[in-house]
């Protein structure tokens, strides 16, 4: 039995209370989902990192603890809100110009960390506002034209999308950088890493191991961006069920005759690997017609029809370039004389009216989908100067 928290702050209270806030010289703050206390607070080591304990209740014990974050989530005394199975932090505005920071944690996700790894590891994220659509899982045999429709779409929206990069244990092809195209990695490194939970899904495929880290898809969604991912279908099963919500598109070849003929005409394999890859194809094709894990399905006979096939499903036929800025929004919320309070599912920033003329800033945790699991997936938020508007329904 671990000494209860000190801080008993109104979190701890119950679900439904308001946000909670320690007196600043504390420099911790907490705050309840369920059984478990969260106790945020600066690191012993008087980094700037962020020391994270939870406190289980029922168990009447400390349960985990880790240190999270670096520059610029130093821990300065923020503001703690849990929603649902999320935490959110707001940090202060260190100076007027800047901007507010949040963090978000999915609680859901530290409870499969910690069946993983038994102790520690939270995942927290820099707050990325605006909503990130969801993330997008392209599958199917190899030559059909993942990577060259990938490309397409990387190209017309480099702002938009983002590569999630795979690692994998096959050698690097002649036009392939490692970090780019793949992680290029050892077996015995990448079977430990598996272990370490590090991977969000990972496969034997053509008798090499592939995997999508964690990471990979943080580093996307951090961006502010929509992650693609070409996995094959064992990966795609595994991401379905997941946390990981995402759309699942299917590119089947227009026959096996043509398959073939793009995998020989790519001259990137050996003979013995395209003949296995050809006698992979085939199961392939059929689990991704029939599994129920894809949304879509797309022929790839012509490209750039298919091209247009796969914008029209991802709602980015006629796709007008937006002006610059307007999907990124980043919001301020003053050093001082703000309060947090939580409604429902949505958090409300009150800001002083003398300094902010802005001075209700509403965090919509309804809005949030996709992403990787235990990041921040794009909190909408919106201003409000009447308290009308501030009505929940
Ligand atoms: N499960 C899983 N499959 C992957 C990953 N990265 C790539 N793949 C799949 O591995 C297969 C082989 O990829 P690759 O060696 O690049 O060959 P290609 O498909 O012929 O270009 C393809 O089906 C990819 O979609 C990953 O991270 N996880
Ligand atoms: N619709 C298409 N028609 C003809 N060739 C294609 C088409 N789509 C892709 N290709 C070609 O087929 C080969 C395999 O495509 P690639 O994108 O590497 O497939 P994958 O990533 O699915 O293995 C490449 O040489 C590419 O240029």
């Amino acid at each position: 039995m671990g000494e209860a928290p000190k801080l008993i702050p109104h979190g701890q209270q119950n679900e439904t209370s308001n946000g909670s806030k320690l007196e600043d010289e504390t420099f911790e703050t907490a705050t309840t989902i369920g059984d478990k206390t969260y106790v945020i607070g600066r690191a012993d080591d008087e980094t700037s990192s962020i020391n994270v304990r939870i406190f289980d209740k029922r168990l009447g014990e400390w349960v985990n603890r880790a240190v999270l974050g670096t520059k610029p989530m130093s821990f300065e005394g923020h503001s703690a809100v849990s929603l649902k199975d999320r935490i959110v932090i707001l940090k202060k505005n260190p100076k007027p110009d800047d901007h507010t920071w949040f963090l978000e944690v999915d609680t859901q996700y530290v409870r499969q960390q910690q069946k993983v790894l038994g102790t520690e590891v939270v995942a927290w994220s820099k707050g990325v506002i605006g909503s990130v659509e969801k993330p997008v899982v392209i599958s199917g045999p190899s030559g059909v034209g993942k990577g060259t429709l990938i490309s397409m779409l990387m190209k017309e929206f480099p702002w938009m999308f983002g590569f999630s990069v795979s690692h994998t244990t096959r050698a690097p092809r002649a036009m392939e950088k490692d970090g780019i195209h793949y992680h290029f990695t050892e077996k015995s490194i990448m079977e430990e890493e598996i272990k370490d939970g590090k991977f969000l899904e990972f496969a034997s495929v053509h008798g090499n191991l592939y995997g999508t880290s964690v990471e990979a898809v943080e580093l996307v969604s951090d961006a502010g961006k929509r992650c693609i991912l070409d996995i094959d279908v064992q990966g795609a099963r595994s991401v379905r069920a997941s946390s990981l919500e995402a759309i699942f598109i299917f590119i089947c070849p227009p026959s096996m005759e043509e398959l073939e003929k793009r995998l020989r005409d790519r001259g990137t394999e050996t003979e013995e690997q395209i003949q296995k890859r050809l006698r992979n194809a085939q199961s392939e094709i059929e689990q991704g017609k029939s599994s129920g894990i894809f949304d879509f399905i797309l022929y790839n006979d012509k490209l750039e029809e298919c091209y247009e096939s796969l914008k029209k499903l991802l709602g980015l036929d006629g796709y007008v370039i937006p002006p610059s800025n307007s999907t990124e929004r980043e919001i301020s919320l003053p050093m001082d004389h703000h309060s947090v309070l939580k409604i429902e599912d949505k958090i409300l920033i009150n800001c002083n009216p003398l300094i902010e003329s802005n001075n209700k800033i509403m965090l919509d945790l309804s809005s949030l989908e996709g992403g990787a699991p235990g990041r921040t997936r794009g909190l909408d938020f919106r201003y409000s100067t009447e308290c009308i508007n501030l009505t929940f329904n």
